[in-house]
This record gives structure tokens, C-alpha cells and sequence, in this order.
């Protein structure tokens, strides 16, 4: 029963109890229940960043799997356990902005690091989803309302490299969008279609055909343009146009190989300075249907930022991942000093549900856009699917069209379509269009 004798509803959290899952690179991480007074259950599994940004939350993890023994997660655990439930237990848990707020004063730190930004943000999300399970609500719609009807453009990583993978690709991400799809879930068979002529071609050419972290074939090319190149001519070999039906993307993770200065593409066994990197990647926006480039310049490279948005930020989106790290004080000040044009939002970079919305709104009301992004650690949690529609932002970062841990967010965004009927709106290429 979620409603009271008087008809009204009762989201007060009764329990809040954390245990430690694996994530899908077998490395720990937390996972939180919120059961509230009428006994609706919210449950959240928290991801976690390879390539994570300098000014990112600060998680307790475990370091490297040769020192799995779940100690900083066990920390985070033992946190949700007692002194985070003990100090929420009696909250509504429909009243997100005060948990949140309840959430960091708790902490008492910048970056979350007393108790972890995943114990935050584990019992910040399955707050909400006890929430909307007790107004008998999906979550999309208890977060977005009778409003919330777009489903996202999905930018699937399909060739990973930089820390995702053992390869020599420098770049970290290659991805495709069906921008010329009616639906989400044709955009999902589109892009099923290319993955496997993909792997064809890869295979015929005598790569490897193993995938990384997120999913996406990890061959041993080493420079962008051959990596490209395969992923033109697997869109075109099943019989799409590469632009009009298909889109190219691309995460560089540029901080990741950005040393002294300098962009070293170790892989490709080059190096170039920021004015040459941004003319490279300038080089690919005009020689390829490349839409949106994240990170293209690193985080603490703001004036290369500040010259690439400048030259291609009128026909490419450039969006910003470790340079804002889904803050919102960290993006205003990039939007007033013209460094790129998107944000990419993950909620674990922040750590609550509440800064999390309050980042895409300010990109909204600035007329950039904001994409809703998992991490490369993940676990079967769908809660960035309903996120993104609840959002309207219309664009989903979620990986490859392999790994369930990737799957599991294009599934759950199909059944949303689905749910929504006639009124769902598939972003398509609109979504890349800024106000
Ligand atoms: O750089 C990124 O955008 C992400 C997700 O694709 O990777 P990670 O979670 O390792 O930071
Ligand atoms: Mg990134």
C-alpha cells in the first residue's frame, strides 16, 4: 500500500541499507535499498570512472583489482549503514532537494570524501526511486513529469581505446548515432546492425574482435583516422548513409595524454602541441561527419578549449566531461567564458540527484546541451535511462550494443518508448541542435 487512510502519500524512509556488489570490471562497488514506511523499495547500484576527472566526487574505492579487497567500498558501506540511515530514516523521501541537502551537510567536505560520493549518491538515487514507487510512478515521469515524453539520441561507443582498452588507440571513444532514425528502438537496431558488420570487417582484415570496457571492439589500430575509417565503411557496408542516417562521435578523454603541456598520442607515437591537436581534430570535423567531440582539449588546457570552440563550435558539439565534472558551479563558469558548447552529466561526479538535475538545467537555460552518461565501471542499473528522458536533455551516452551492463540502459529505454506509446518523440538529430 503506498497511500494512508487519508488517501495521501507516505514516502517517509523507514530503512536504508547498503551491501557491496561487483561492477562489470569485477571491481566492488555499492549498492543502496531505500524501503519506506509503506514498505516501497528503491534500490541503486553506484558506477564508477577510469578516465575520471581531476575536480570529480570523491568515491571510496579499492585501487586496482590486484588490491581487491573491498576496504574503501566496505568504508562506503559501513557509512549508508549507520551514520547516513540513522540520519535520514524518518525524511521524505520525496523531498529530494532536502535529502541531498541533508546528504552533503552530513559530509561536511567539498568533494564528499567523509563518507564517499557513492554512499551519497546510492542513497540519493534509491531515495528517489522509493519515491516514485510509492507515488506507483516509472521513475522517468515522478522526475519529469507529465513533460517527460523524448527519448534520447544514444551516442553507442563502438571501437574503445585510451584507458578502456589494451590497445595502442590513443583516442578513447569512437561512437556512432543514428541520427536519421523515427525511434529509439530503431536507432537501437541501426546501430546493432552496424556493430556486427563491424566485426565483420574487423575480422576480415585480421583484427581482434574482443571488446573493452564499454563494450566497443578493441583492435590494435593506432591512429583515429583508420579507426574512423572502419566505422564509415561499417555504416555504409550495411547500407546507411554516414551523416544523414549515421553520425560519427568521439571521446578523446584528452587529459588522459595530455603530459607537460603537450597532447602525447603515445599509440600513434606522436606528439602535438595544443594549437596542433586542435588542428587535428579541426582535420577530422571537416574530413569526417564527426558531430560532437567530448573532451577534445584536456581540463586543464582551458585557452586550447577556448580556441577549438571558437574555430568548430558552430557545426560540432564539443562537450564537456572532466573540465566540468557534471558541477554546476564549474560549468556557468565555462558557459560565460565560451569553453565548448555541451556538458556531459554523470551523476556520480557530482554525487546527488539534485546537482545532477541542477547541471542540465543550467546548461538548458544557457541554450547548451547536456548528455546523460554512464560510466565505463557499471552495473545493471538502468536509473540514467529514465534520467535522460525524465531530463528531456535528449541525448544518452551509454556505450556499445554488447556487455548488459550496457545493453541494460538501451532495453530499458525501449521499454519507456514503449510505456510512452503515442506520445513518445525520439530526439534524433535534433537533439544536437543548441537553442
Ligand atoms: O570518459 C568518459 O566519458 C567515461 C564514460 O564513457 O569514461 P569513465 O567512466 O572511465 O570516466
Ligand atoms: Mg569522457
Amino acid at each position: 500500500m503506498s497511500a494512508t487512510a487519508t488517501g495521501a502519500i507516505d514516502a517517509t524512509i523507514d530503512t536504508v541499507t547498503a551491501r557491496r556488489i561487483i561492477d562489470s570490471r569485477g571491481n566492488p562497488t555499492v549498492e543502496v535499498d531505500v524501503v519506506l514506511a509503506d514498505g516501497s523499495l528503491g534500490r541503486a547500484a553506484v558506477p564508477s570512472g577510469a578516465s575520471t576527472g581531476a575536480r570529480e566526487a570523491v568515491e571510496l574505492r579499492d585501487g586496482d583489482a590486484a588490491r581487491w579487497h573491498g576496504k574503501g567500498v566496505d568504508g562506503a558501506v559501513a557509512h549508508v549503514n549507520g551514520e547516513i540511515a540513522a540520519s535520514v530514516r524518518g525524511r521524505d523521501a520525496a523531498d529530494q532537494a532536502g535529502l541531498d541537502a541533508a546528504l552533503i551537510a552530513l559530509d561536511g567536505t567539498a568533494a564528499k570524501s567523509r563518507l564517499g560520493a557513492n554512499a551519497v549518491l546510492g542513497v540519493s538515487l534509491a531515495a528517489a526511486k522509493a519515491a516514485a514507487a510509492a507515488h506507483r510512478s516509472p521513475l522517468y515521469r515522478y522526475l519529469g513529469g507529465a513533460d517527460a515524453h523524448l527519448l534520447p539520441l544514444p551516442m553507442m561507443n563502438i571501437v574503445n581505446g585510451g584507458a578502456h582498452a589494451d590497445n595502442p588507440l590513443d583516442f578513447q571513444e569512437f561512437m556512432i548515432a543514428p541520427v536519421g532514425a523515427a525511434t529509439f528502438a530503431e536507432a537501437v537496431r541501426m546501430g546493432s546492425e552496424v556493430f556486427h558488420t563491424l566485426r565483420r570487417d574487423l575480422r576480415a582484415a585480421g583484427h581482434a574482435t574482443g571488446v573493452g570496457d564499454e563494450g566497443g571492439f578493441a583492435p590494435a589500430l593506432r591512429t583515429a583516422e583508420e579507426a574512423l575509417d572502419f566505422v564509415l565503411a561499417a555504416i555504409e557496408r550495411t547500407g546507411y548513409r554516414p551523416g544523414p542516417d549515421i553520425a560519427l562521435l568521439m571521446d578523446p578523454a584528452s587529459s588522459e595524454f595530455f603530459r607537460d603541456g603537450v597532447y602525447d598520442y603515445a599509440g600513434e607515437g606522436v606528439r602535438r602541441t595544443p594549437a596542433e591537436h586542435a588542428d587535428y581534430l579541426a582535420g577530422l570535423v571537416d574530413a569526417y561527419p564527426v558531430v560532437s567531440i567530448e573532451d577534445p582539449m584536456a581540463e586543464n588546457d582551458l585557452d586550447g578549449w577556448r580556441e577549438l570552440t571558437a574555430r568548430v563550435g558552430d557545426r560540432c558539439q564539443l562537450t564537456g566531461d572532466d573540465v566540468f565534472c557534471t558541477d554546476e558551479a564549474l560549468l556557468r563558469e565555462g558557459i560565460r567564458t565560451g569553453v565548448g558548447n555541451s556538458v556531459l552529466v554523470k551523476v556520480n561526479q557530482v554525487g546527488t540527484l539534485t546537482e545532477a538535475l541542477a547541471t542540465v538545467a543550467a546548461a538548458h537555460e544557457a541554450g547548451w546541451t547536456a548528455v546523460m552518461s554512464h560510466r565505463s565501471g557499471e552495473t545493471e542499473d538502468t536509473t540514467i535511462a529514465d534520467l535522460a528522458v525524465a531530463t528531456g536533455c535528449g541525448q544518452i551516452k551509454t556505450g556499445s550494443l554488447s556487455r548488459s551492463d550496457r545493453t541494460a540502459k538501451y532495453n530499458q529505454l525501449i521499454r519507456i518508448e514503449e510505456e510512452l506509446g503515442d506520445s513518445a518523440r525520439f530526439a534524433g538529430r535534433s537533439a544536437l541542435r543548441r537553442a
